[in-house]
């Protein structure tokens, strides 16, 4: 099949962020401190500077009763959805349609005062992965999205600072049988959501500031974002 310039640099990335998802926090010696928590969720930074710029990296966990790890990804990955559970977002066009599960956007994001309006531009991969822990267990679904240049979208072009991210969204699909061997209900099955983040806010900000945002934005987007994938999927037949 035809192969896409950004193929490769999509295969190393997804095989690379994956294997850093499935990464324990391991002991606190590896420098990953809690820093939110709410029921089943958890959430880590480790505190990182490049260039005197915050780019703490972020990983997030979570465990949701009622969803798989396909619908997960698939409402995390669609742009029709985004609007309705990406509230910071001002403005989402899909610059390319790569394949049917790989995807080109550009998206605005709310001015958090008082630093500059951020945009992004990076390719979207959705894809199912075996799971090679458990054989016959539920397969771990993904999405990974990175950072990419657009000649039609130059950075710091026009009135935003252009940031840089990698992000990947790695779930694991748990279902537990009823015992009476009844069919099985979404009350039979949960999801682990791994959420990493790192993000280069490209022009300067003050870290306070930058921590403080994180702190704030990201517990609210999980928890919106998992919450949206419940009611949506809550009275459809179950996406394995
Ligand atoms: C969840 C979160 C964390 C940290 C900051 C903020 C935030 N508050 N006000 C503006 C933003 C903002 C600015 C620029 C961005 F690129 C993203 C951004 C965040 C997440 C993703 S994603 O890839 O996880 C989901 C797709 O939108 C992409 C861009 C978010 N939101």
């Amino acid at each position: 099949a035809f192969q896409h310039r950004l193929w490769p640099e999509i295969e190393k990335t997804v095989k690379q962020q994956v294997a850093m998802a499935r990464m324990g926090i391991g002991d606190c010696g590896s420098g990953w401190q809690l820093f939110a928590e709410d029921g089943e969720m958890k959430m880590y930074r480790r505190e990182e500077e490049v260039d005197g710029m915050v780019v703490d990296p972020l990983k997030a966990v979570h465990v949701v009763k009622g969803i798989t790890g396909h619908e997960v990804c698939h409402y995390f990955f669609s742009p029709q959805y985004r609007y309705d559970w990406e509230t910071t977002l001002e403005q989402m066009t899909v610059l390319e349609t790569i394949s049917d599960d790989t995807l080109m956007f550009h998206q605005i994001h709310k001015r958090i005062w008082p630093a500059s309006q951020r945009d992004v531009v990076f390719w979207s991969h959705m894809r199912k992965l075996p799971n090679d822990q458990d054989r016959d267990g539920p397969d771990i679904w993904t999405v990974v999205n990175n950072s990419t240049e657009d000649p039609d979208h130059p950075a710091n072009a026009g009135k935003c600072v252009r940031i840089f991210l990698t992000v990947c969204l790695l779930c694991q699909t748990r279902v537990i049988p009823p015992k009476d061997g009844t069919p099985l209900s979404r009350d039979n099955i949960s999801c682990k959501i791994t959420y990493c983040s790192v993000v280069n806010p490209g022009g300067w900000a003050p870290a306070s500031v930058l921590r403080a945002v994180y702190k704030r934005e990201y517990p609210k987007f999980l928890k919106r974002f998992t919450a949206y994938v419940k009611n949506q999927t809550k009275s459809k037949p179950i996406m394995y």
